[in-house]
């Protein structure tokens, strides 16, 4: 069976468009080609959202481009890139004369040199407000865990070893305590509607208060002082974009404000805490524990000194890694790199800063 898929003219490059009279190149059924840059499988996401990009693309995976770069480099128009992966680097944009977007999976594009991807001609895009509910999720997902120690208690639940059981995994309440969210933007807003359903005191700080109906509809009170914030809570939620007014935020300071009881929840950037200072507060006790989904850099060395401390618990910056969260991304990536091929304006365009 012969599957013919229209390509829409101004997607193909002029070297595959043909001429009225020309008899037609079968070149010219090839879809666009796009370099997924995260290591795994074909679109360095789950296979399950592949299909949604092959609809209208050719997948080029990190792998096949790195062994072959001449055979792919012409072809490659977009590039799909995730969080955090900082491969895009000047080397890459030289060698791809035909690339005109780069797709982001996820809000946050600190990984990305937007400058220097502009400087080349390339747009840039990201989705917004589709990750706010699934990271607001992942985000309590950790301080239920750190507080009720529920790795702990898997640990001793599946242990060979144990014949009975002793009270050993005793956590903190999550009703009644006091979170602090830093970093009151669209997910933080979530995370305190969710905070709200467990009868939490909220606490925000922010660059800008919310309106005063917004914070009433959640319960939360304003901090102007972050210190005044790290002091009176027992989660503290770091929810805020990294930038140069975020990096190390979090330093030794501002954990030793902190409640010798208290957890740090980061669900930002690793970046947006001195990790070595929290190395130190976590293994002399000065805080209690700390739940992160990001962390610097992207896995930790294996042999990093967090992984080694029992009261940390790291995941692998999976915020957004649901089924219905990253299938909507996925189609919003293709949305945006359709647009681009097509000379449209992208739904979702991050321009450089002036
Ligand atoms: O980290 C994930 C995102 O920025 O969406």
């Amino acid at each position: 069976m012969t599957l013919l898929i229209r390509v829409p003219f101004t997607l193909l490059r002029r070297s595959q468009r043909w001429s009225t009279t020309a008899a037609r190149p079968y070149s010219v059924m090839e879809k666009p080609h796009i370099l997924a840059l995260q290591p795994g499988d074909k679109s360095g996401i789950h296979s399950a959202f592949a299909p949604i990009i092959e609809k209208h693309f050719t997948i080029i995976s990190n792998d096949e481009f790195t062994k072959d770069k001449q055979r792919w480099a012409d072809k490659v128009q977009a590039v799909f890139v995730w969080c955090a992966v900082p491969k895009l680097n000047r080397d890459l944009l030289q060698v791809l004369p035909n690339l005109k977007a780069v797709i982001n999976g996820g809000v946050g594009v600190d990984h990305l040199d937007i400058p220097l991807i502009s400087s080349f001609g390339v747009k840039v895009t990201n989705t917004p407000n589709l990750v706010n509910n699934a990271t607001a999720d992942l985000g309590m997902t950790l301080l239920l865990a750190s507080a009720r120690k529920v790795i702990q208690g898997y640990k001793t639940g599946v242990s060979p070893e144990i014949t009975e059981y002793v009270q050993s995994e005793i956590g903190y309440d999550v009703s009644g305590a006091t979170l602090g969210i830093i970093g009151m933007g669209r997910i933080g807003y979530q995370v305190a509607k969710r905070a709200k359903g467990f009868d939490m005191k909220i606490l925000y700080h922010n660059r800008n208060r919310r309106k005063e109906a917004e914070e009433k509809a959640v319960g939360a009170h304003y901090y102007e002082k972050m210190d005044d914030l790290l002091r009176d809570s027992d989660f503290v939620m770091l929810v805020v974009d990294l930038s140069p007014q975020t990096y190390h935020l979090i330093g030794k300071r501002e954990l030793s404000l902190m409640k010798r009881t208290a957890t740090l929840i980061n669900i930002s950037r690793g970046l947006v805490v001195d990790q070595d200072a929290l190395v130190e507060v976590l293994s002399t006790g000065l805080i209690h524990a700390a739940a992160l989904d990001v962390t610097y850099p992207e896995p930790l060395p294996r042999d990093h000194p967090l992984l080694k401390l029992d009261n940390v618990l790291i995941l692998p910056h999976m915020g957004s890694h649901t089924y219905q969260t990253t299938q909507v991304m996925v189609e919003r990536m293709v949305a945006n790199a359709l647009a681009i091929l097509n000379g449209q304006p992208p739904l979702d365009e991050v321009k450089a800063s002036k």
